[in-house]
């Protein structure tokens, strides 16, 4: 996408004025939390059993999801002073794509769990500022509805590659012929992780055919089928699960993308300088450093302590991005910090989303965008190109 990203006539941090003068003269306060790493506890309440179990839980013990956090909480910013910041520029390109800040959604399936209208709330709050949507293989949404909702934004498509190699190639297609830009094949999820949450409810929301929209308007999918969906709709939801897991893969198959894609590739779920390394090697445009948000490997490495070393590994050969665990614009200011180009944002979002639809995306959006833009600014940058490691400070451990 070339379009220009929309900006503010001033900086993002203005809402935080917005916000007080509301207060003050309209009497009126914020439906949901400004405080983002709270929403979570907001956000319980408004979510069904069975859809909190799926999105707000990790893998196993839940010790990889700690783990991010934790690794957040071992940086510190070092603000600077006296540095003319009276105005501030976020926007950016990351692979061709303007984006207004170094932002973008990360992909997540099954969206309509959380709210009815799904991932369609998630891409217009997302297009209305120009915040880029990467759209989930298992969405509840297909292709061709979140293109129609997103209309000239910027979108990107997260592949889970399926076994069938026909309707591999025709969701690439179906992305190409809908204006999804970029292509981001996740590698950590060649198979589910062990979720208690989900397996004590025996729950799986894509074997009640809800997160496979792609997969039920896809003509390949389709053909497979010995029954219309309408007829037989636990045998489409089977289809589904054979041809998801996906372990066999391997590097080998690269190659295979780069034929059937024309724009740029990341792969995402890298937590390993090696892999960083490989997929520079192999041709690939980027990787996201990510560990799922813990829903994966239950004792990974946290996502924050493996950017240092895929950034120094491939930093000046490829886009390095980063997700699992943020939830603040602090946050966000350490991964730049780290050697982030930019940041996916994931379970906050949802969060938004089951709490007031399409309001409350933007509402998350618009907070974090106000957040890092303010933490910038009060940390003495115009910009976050002008982080570094310099910008922060290890945190001293307390004496026991
Ligand atoms: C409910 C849910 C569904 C997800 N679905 C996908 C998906 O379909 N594809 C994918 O690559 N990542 C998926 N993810 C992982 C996110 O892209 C991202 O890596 C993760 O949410 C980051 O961690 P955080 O939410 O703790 O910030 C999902 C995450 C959640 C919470
Ligand atoms: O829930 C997830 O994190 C996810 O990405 C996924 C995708 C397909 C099947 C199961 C889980």
């Amino acid at each position: 996408m070339t379009q220009e990203a929309p900006h503010p006539p001033g900086n993002y941090g203005d809402h935080q004025l917005g916000i007080y003068l509301n207060g003050m003269f309209a009497d009126r306060t914020p439906d949901l939390t400004t405080d983002l790493a709270a929403l979570e506890d907001q956000a319980r309440a408004a979510l069904a059993p069975e859809a909190l179990g799926y999105v707000v839980p990790s893998a196993g013990s839940g010790a990889t999801a700690r783990a991010n956090r934790e690794a957040f909480d071992r940086w510190r910013i070092v603000p600077r002073v006296l540095r003319s910041g009276a105005r501030r520029d976020l926007s950016c390109e990351v692979l061709g794509t303007s984006m207004p800040a170094p932002l973008l959604i990360a992909p997540m399936g099954v969206q309509t769990l959380a709210h009815p209208d799904g991932e369609l709330a998630t891409v217009r709050a997302a297009a209305a500022l120009g915040v880029p949507y990467v759209h989930s293989t298992q969405a509840a949404h297909s292709f061709e509805q979140i293109a129609e909702a997103g209309g000239d934004a910027p979108r990107w498509y997260q592949l889970y590659w399926p076994t069938d190699r026909e309707v591999c190639l025709s969701f690439l297609e179906r992305a190409k012929a809908t204006g999804f830009s970029t292509l981001v094949l996740t590698l950590d999820t060649p198979m589910l992780g062990w979720r208690p949450a989900d397996l004590n409810r025996g729950f799986l929301p894509f074997l009640r055919n809800v997160g496979i929209a792609n997969y039920l308007t896809d003509p390949a999918f389709l053909a497979k089928l010995d029954k219309p969906v309408a007829e037989d709709p636990g045998a489409a939801a089977l289809h589904w699960a054979k041809m998801f897991p996906n372990p066999g893969l391997s590097w080998a198959d690269l190659p295979f993308l780069r034929e059937h894609w024309d724009g740029p590739i990341l792969l995402k779920g890298i937590s390993a300088a090696e892999d960083a390394r490989l997929a520079a090697d192999h041709g690939m445009d980027g990787v996201v450093v990510s560990n799922h948000g813990g829903r994966q490997v239950d004792g990974a490495i946290g996502a924050l302590d493996a950017l240092p070393a895929v950034a120094d590994a491939v930093g000046d050969r490829i886009a390095v991005l980063f997700d699992s665990g943020v939830r603040t614009g602090a946050d966000t200011v350490k991964a730049l910090a780290l050697g982030a180009r930019a940041v996916l944002l994931g379970r906050p979002v949802l969060y938004g989303l089951a709490l007031a639809g399409q309001e409350g995306v933007d509402h998350v959006l618009r907070c974090l965008l106000a957040e890092l833009d303010l933490t910038l600014a009060l940390s003495g940058y115009v910009s976050h190109r002008g982080l570094s490691r310099e910008s922060l400070a290890c945190a001293q451990r307390s004496a026991p």
